[in-house]
């Protein structure tokens, strides 16, 4: 499958490197409103792949996307260190304004993956931009803090991230939902296979995860600049997702028409990604107080969507 990626910097040409590595994607395309940085990412990631595939990388125009099955989206400014992802929202609704139209103009069956933060809303903006159904509109949503999640619960566990089954719902930023609930190791509880192993989940545990988790970002952009290489491999999987059907579930966001009680709004629960885009929605069960923090959680994003001018 052909993949266009709009916007060559840290994240984007994190995700066409891992298109190339493993080989997912039969060409890339980079496009970029820098065409010289487009240009030196395609030739930098090009050279890489001789050793692990054939996959073709490149660099073009908007034209170059015509036949993409998917497209990319992470355009856009970057959090600095300290800003909120939400504060990014009017800058990159602007450059969404200018830069889903042209992609739709020539790639019109494309299924268009979000990353541009804040991404639940960019993913609202780009279905209503668009007119596409909202399954073929996906945001990368909570993928990467579920990756978070289930990385730290494994390390403490002793176990493969992927033998752990853990969700973060809701927002991908600060009101995000660490779903403790119903995540399992193995075929038991989180809970029942700590006290096992013997290292319990004590509170003060789950509060460091938690913590670990909802601020992973803030503490990585104060660091680096930046992160790209967690979110530049989840792109590529549900890339992988939909160009084999495999149908494989990962919480990601799209308009959804209602969530706790909150109608028309864009955040991640457990979805089925296939060819088609997004197959099914799974709200899955949860205690009081997890009902309590989505409810908040897309409250919080209706409030901040209604004021938007599309
Ligand atoms: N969804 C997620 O989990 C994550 C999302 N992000 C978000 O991804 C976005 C990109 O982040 P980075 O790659 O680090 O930023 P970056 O600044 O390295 O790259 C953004 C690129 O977008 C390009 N661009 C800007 N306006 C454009 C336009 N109108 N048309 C085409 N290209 C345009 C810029 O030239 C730049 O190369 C940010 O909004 C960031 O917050 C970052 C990490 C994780
Ligand atoms: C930047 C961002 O959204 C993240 O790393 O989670």
């Amino acid at each position: 499958m052909k993949v266009g990626i709009v916007g060559a910097g840290m994240v984007g040409s994190s995700a066409g490197y891992a298109l190339a590595l493993t080989g997912t994607a039969s060409e890339v395309v980079l496009v970029d409103v820098s065409e010289k940085l487009a240009i030196a990412q395609a030739e930098d990631i090009a050279h890489a792949t001789p050793f692990h595939s054939a996959t073709k990388v490149r660099a073009g125009d908007y034209q170059a996307l015509a036949g993409a099955g998917i497209v990319i989206l992470a355009c856009g400014v970057n959090q600095k260190p300290g800003e909120s992802r939400l504060a990014l929202l009017e800058r990159n609704a602007e450059v969404f304004r200018q830069v889903v139209g042209a992609v739709l103009a020539v790639a019109p069956d494309a299924i268009l993956l979000i990353a541009s933060n804040p991404v639940d809303i960019m993913t609202e903006i780009t279905t209503r931009l668009s007119g596409l159904p909202a399954t073929r509109v996906i945001g990368s949503g909570t993928i990467l803090d579920t990756a978070r999640f289930r990385s730290l619960l494994g390390r403490h566990l002793g176990i493969s991230p992927q033998s752990v089954h853990a969700y973060v719902l809701g927002e991908h930023g600060d009101s995000e939902v660490l779903t403790w609930s119903n995540a399992l190791a193995g075929s038991v509880s989180v809970a029942s296979f700590a006290e096992q192993v013997g290292r319990p989940l004590t509170p003060e545990l789950r509060a460091e995860i938690d913590d670990n988790v909802r601020n992973a970002a803030y503490r990585i952009i104060e660091g680096k600049g930046s992160t790209y290489y967690g979110i530049g491999a989840g792109l590529a999987r549900l890339v992988k997702a939909i160009a084999l059907d495999q149908r494989a579930v990962f919480s990601v966001s799209i308009l959804t028409p209602e969530v706790e009680g909150v109608r028309d709004v864009a955040l991640s629960v457990p979805r089925v990604v296939g060819a088609s885009g997004v197959i099914v929605d799974l709200f899955p069960e949860l205690d009081a107080a997890e009902h309590a923090a989505l409810a908040r959680s897309a409250a919080l994003l209706k409030e901040k969507t209604a004021s938007l001018q599309l």
